[in-house]
């Protein structure tokens, strides 16, 4: 199938990808049966999805644990070939892998590691300017900014196994974004990493975009990536698309209500405030509490007159307990410190 051109940094239009799976009974009888009689099913990882990324765009790619986030990433890193449907970015085919389309890309699997165990981070780095035939001029540039952005120095000629979590991470980013790639298929580049790094991690992608304009597709666990970077998100269920928008706009889906938070110049009781909406926490001079949708601003009038108001703002429930209202018991909302394998 032929695309039209498109400007955009990413073009997706019927996406689908199917899996072979061949399911086996556990245990010496069950391989036996299985090599006997071999029985094979199709998992549709990926139904009929579209949408398309401008270049410079930043969207996040939300859904619950096997939706077909990963399956998406690598079909447009040229990893997997799709089923069915189209892929273009920056205007290649992905499936063709060409060389000039691999340097203008990149997937950093925050699971997966591309740096080499034994050997200290410079050395990848200087295999990736090998392969990717990255100019000296550039290389060292390059390695000035990210060891400045990224606070590089004094880690690089340690050997990677012996770095901590973060710093690996941190250099695995490096090596990756080495060949300055004009888009960026990021999927959990934060996970297991704490609160600072993963900071340190969006504070990196945010630079990365805008001194670069480099298009980003990312997934994660972690809202706060999300939130933080993207203004518009890209949901999937099942393989299929539910969702194109914005953060805000998604919000909206939810039944939920709004918070309001309270800053008071005299303290007000718990069953006081319980009289403006659901209390969710108070401490006398400063409280949260959730009201319905659509009487937000006849709340906030019968608070202000009520109450001895010093501050008051109104705000979108947080994402994770949208996601967790839209996917139920296959969406963990997403804390701090989640258990590696935790989902949306
Ligand atoms: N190589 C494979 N062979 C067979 N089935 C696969 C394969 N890879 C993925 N799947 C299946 O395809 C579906 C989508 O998987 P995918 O990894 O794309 O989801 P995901 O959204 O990235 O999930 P997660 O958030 O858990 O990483 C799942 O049902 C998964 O079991």
């Amino acid at each position: 199938m032929t695309s039209q051109p498109s400007s955009a940094a990413v073009q997706v239009q019927g996406l689908s990808k199917s899996y072979a799976v061949h399911d086996k009974e556990p245990g010496f009888v069950g391989s036996v049966k299985a090599f006997v009689n071999r029985k094979t099913r199709q998992v549709e990882a990926v139904r009929g999805v579209s949408f398309e990324l401008a270049p410079g765009e930043i969207v996040g790619f939300l859904g619950p644990n096997g939706a077909g986030k990963t399956t998406t990433l690598k079909i447009l890193s040229g990893l997997l070939h799709p089923s069915g449907g189209s892929a273009r970015v920056a205007g290649f085919e992905p499936r063709r892998r060409e060389r000039a389309f691999l340097k203008t890309i990149t997937l950093v699997m925050g699971q997966k590691q591309q740096l080499m165990w034994d050997l200290p981070a410079l050395d990848s780095f200087l295999i990736n300017q090998a392969v990717y035939e990255i100019p000296d001029q550039q290389y060292r540039a390059t390695m000035a900014e990210f060891t400045e952005v990224l606070g590089l120095e004094g880690i690089l000629k340690k050997q990677v196994r012996k770095l901590s979590l973060g710093e690996r991470m941190k250099c695995e980013l490096a090596a990756a974004l080495l060949h300055r790639p004009k888009v960026l298929f990021l999927d959990e580049p934060t996970i297991g990493l704490d609160v600072n790094m993963q900071e340190a991690v969006r504070a990196f992608v945010r630079e990365y975009n805008e001194r670069h304009g480099a298009t980003v597709m990312l997934t994660s666990h972690y809202m706060a990536d999300v939130t933080a970077l993207a203004q518009r998100v890209l949901v999937i269920d099942a393989g299929q698309l539910v969702f194109d928008g914005d953060l805000h706009a998604l919000t909206e889906r939810g039944s939920g209500g709004k918070t309001i938070r309270l800053q008071l110049r005299r303290p007000a009781t718990s069953d006081e405030l319980a009289a403006f909406g659901q209390v969710v926490s108070s401490d006398g001079l400063s409280a949260e509490l959730t009201v319905p949708r659509g009487e937000v601003s006849e709340r906030a009038a019968r608070l202000l007159s009520g109450l001895d108001v010093a501050d008051l703002t109104v705000e979108d429930p947080p994402i994770e307990t949208v996601m967790a209202e839209l996917f139920g018991a296959r969406s963990a909302p997403a804390s701090a410190h989640p258990a590696p394998e935790a989902a949306l």
